[in-house]
């Protein structure tokens, strides 16, 4: 498609050109042919064919010259008008081009250096799979622009610090805020230039309501910046374990966070080809914006291929991965199991009451065999808010997505039609409170 605008755009000005030298031919030819040259007169005059006999005198001389002058206004137009069109078209052209670029930039970013930014992203960009990155639609950030919306990367600005490095608010006007995440090689056994570009990479070509919004990337010597979309109210983890201790998320927050990040893996699941598999699902990846919405973060991990192997940690990750390294989708739905646990009982994924960590799964599931037990080992912070009919049923589901064998797991997408109707309609679910 943009082949072919490029291609009409040169067609026009080399169709405008050729017609006019092929109208100048023209002129030429026909004014060649329509006149004759009479001898014998003091100098040759050129008289019509049409005219048939000879009429020499002074009133023949006139015409001549008139179609002389005739013949040099036209040349004029013909050259003036070829040059204005090619100039029109190239401007129309340039314009639109400009446009282009300034609308991929994102609104009231003065991009300042082109330098850092052609030589410095190239060959990243070449490794970067994804066609929004090629072609240019998700922006390169410049680096000196995020070092003074982060005021220098200040600890002031800092959200969390993490294993791949740290994660800062930046400010790009007076009104919005976003983040920023840099990462500066940390060492270790984590790859950050894989991590990087997968995380870009994967961003770039999934788009849905309930997965973090890439607003873009930058380059700049051994580090790597990616900008996303602020989520006001952090993680899911922050806000069942930190200092509120789940004391903001009702039980109608709950449940709308649980349909979201369904909504987010059936996406993944369901309706990309070939499926993509998160691979790294908790809750410290489940965001919040400031009206709670729920969106699925950190991709760095994320996978079509289902011979690759993370590195092992506790809690969310099914046994059947850990002990062998078996991709499948069931591996998000042991995860989502344990995010609904923690949900429901405000426990961590993996506690440490002793040296071992004791992951939520085998501290619940046994208890949860007599549902009448459920009550007693609610999140505190929810207890008697709910119908325990409701209770009882997300309960079942979170068993069910935390079976040992992958096989007995459910699909996302029965997982998301059975929490659906518990769900009130203002909160995108199909429930209706009388
Ligand atoms: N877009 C965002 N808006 C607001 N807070 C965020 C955003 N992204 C991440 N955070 C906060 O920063 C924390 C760390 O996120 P990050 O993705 O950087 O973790 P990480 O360094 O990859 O560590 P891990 O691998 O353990 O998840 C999150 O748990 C969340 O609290």
């Amino acid at each position: 498609m943009c082949f072919l605008r490029h291609f009409l755009f040169l067609l026009l000005p080399i169709w405008v050109l050729g017609f006019s030298i092929f109208s100048f031919a023209a002129v030429i030819k026909s004014e060649e042919s329509s006149v004759v040259f009479v001898s014998g007169t003091p100098h040759e005059i050129p008289i019509s064919q049409g005219m048939g006999a000879q009429s020499p005198g002074p009133p023949i001389v006139k015409v001549v010259l008139r179609e002389d002058l005739n013949k040099k206004i036209l040349i004029a137009l013909i050259v003036s008008s070829t040059l204005l069109c090619v100039t029109v078209v190239f401007l129309v052209y340039l314009l639109l081009w400009r446009y282009r670029n300034l609308k991929n930039s994102f609104t009231g970013i003065k991009q300042k250096s082109d330098s850092v930014k052609s030589v410095s992203t190239k060959p990243i960009v070449h490794k970067i799979d994804s066609v929004s990155v090629r072609k240019g639609t998700i922006p390169v950030y410049d680096y000196q622009l995020l070092e003074s919306a982060t005021n220098k990367f200040s600890d002031s600005n800092v959200l969390s610090r993490g294993g791949r490095g740290c994660l800062y608010r930046a400010f790009l006007d007076e009104n919005s805020s976003v983040t920023v995440k840099k990462l500066d090689g940390g060492g270790g056994e984590i790859d950050i230039e894989k991590q990087f570009e997968s995380e870009v990479d994967w961003l770039a070509k999934i788009k849905h309501q309930n997965i973090i919004s890439l607003l873009g990337f930058c380059v700049y010597r051994q580090t790597r910046c990616i900008v996303y979309e602020m989520m006001q109210n952090g993680s899911l983890e922050s806000q069942l374990h930190g200092p509120s201790q789940g004391s903001g998320l009702t039980w109608q927050l709950r449940m709308k966070i649980a349909v979201d990040i369904a909504r987010g893996l059936e996406y993944l699941h369901e309706h990309c080809h070939p499926p993509v598999v998160h691979r790294d699902l908790k809750s410290s990846n489940i965001l919040l914006d400031s009206e709670f919405n729920a969106k699925i973060s950190d991709f760095g991990f994320a996978t079509q291929n289902r011979n690759l192997k993370l590195p092992g940690t506790l809690g969310n990750r099914a046994s059947e991965y850990l002990v062998d390294g078996k991709v499948t989708d069931k591996n998000d739905v042991y995860a989502f199991g344990v995010i609904l646990l923690e949900l429901l009982l405000g426990k961590k994924s993996a506690e440490k009451p002793s040296s071992e960590p004791e992951s939520v799964v085998t501290w619940a599931v046994p208890k949860l065999s007599d549902r009448a037990n459920l009550p007693n080992i609610l999140d505190p912070a929810i207890k008697g808010t709910m119908d325990l009919k409701h209770l009882y049923q997300v309960a079942a589901v979170a068993v069910l997505c935390v079976q040992p064998e992958p096989s007995y797991r459910p699909l996302i997408t029965d997982v998301l039609h059975s929490l659906i109707p518990l769900l009130p309609v203002d909160l995108g679910g199909s429930l209706r409170i009388l």
